[in-house]
């Protein structure tokens, strides 16, 4: 299974970007400053947008699903047990997970924007996507939340799974790390020899390569073990 970007550029205006790239399963993780092209790149590979040159080609992969930045965006129906409903999914369970129970007729436009993200999120993770791909998911989320999101992200090793963040602290497992460079979308490579190469890379981890110290992937766990090995 596999998504491909054939010589994809991207227009909007006098803005462009160029992407040359195959995504095969695992997690892969795409870094870019603000207004890169981070959500055009998302929208483009899932067809939800077309490119205006080049060509995005699915090889084995029959379900996709774009999570989009914005919850309420995605937001369907009038009642939480509607909204869970519409995704094919027992409601019960999903309002549980997003520990949500007991909130069943409540408008979801209703709910805090991290809730909302809490029960989007629970929504597509409940689905079994061959391609996901997330803008920016884990924004709105508290540290406890980020940290089961990402858990979950970890589990879908078989799938292809697309992580658009501007995410500076928690992460989940990471097979590929990839940036938005100069207009360009480049690979710096599988984890952890990606890392060393990563320009976009958030405060913790440029502290560790400035240590010395490369963390042996991007989970909580790996960027605190690599910190205890700075200096000894
Ligand atoms: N419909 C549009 N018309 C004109 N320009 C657009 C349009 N949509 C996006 N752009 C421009 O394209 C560029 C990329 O936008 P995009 O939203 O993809 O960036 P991003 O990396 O997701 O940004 P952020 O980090 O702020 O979420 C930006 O300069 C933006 O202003």
């Amino acid at each position: 299974m596999h998504l491909t970007l054939e010589k994809v550029v991207i227009r909007h205006e006098d803005w462009s970007l160029s992407c040359d790239a195959t995504f095969t399963p695992g997690v892969h993780l795409i870094t870019g400053r603000i207004g890169a092209g981070k959500s055009s790149l998302a929208e483009v590979m899932t067809g939800v947008a077309q490119p205006a040159e080049g060509r995005v080609r699915l090889d084995g992969i029959k379900k996709t699903m774009l999570s989009l930045q914005f919850p309420e965006y995605q937001i369907t129906q009038r009642t939480l047990h509607a909204e869970a409903t519409s995704w094919g999914i027992d409601p019960d369970l999903i309002l549980a997970e997003a520990r949500l129970t007991g909130l069943e007729q409540r408008d979801p436009l209703t709910l805090s924007r991290g809730e909302q993200k809490r029960l989007q999120l629970t929504c597509i993770l409940a689905s079994d996507h061959d391609l996901l791909v997330l803008d920016e998911p884990l924004s709105s989320l508290d540290c406890m939340e980020k940290e089961r999101v990402c858990r979950r992200l970890g589990e879908r090793q078989s799938r292809i799974t697309i992580l658009f963040t501007h995410e500076q602290w928690t992460f989940p497992r990471v097979d590929m790390i990839w940036e938005i460079r100069d207009h360009q979308l480049v690979c710096c490579g599988p984890v952890p020899e990606g890392i060393k190469t990563w320009q976009t890379a958030p405060p913790p981890v440029l502290m560790l390569l400035r240590a010395g110290v490369v963390p042996e992937n991007l989970t909580p766990e790996d960027l605190k073990e690599a910190a205890c090995r700075i200096n000894g």
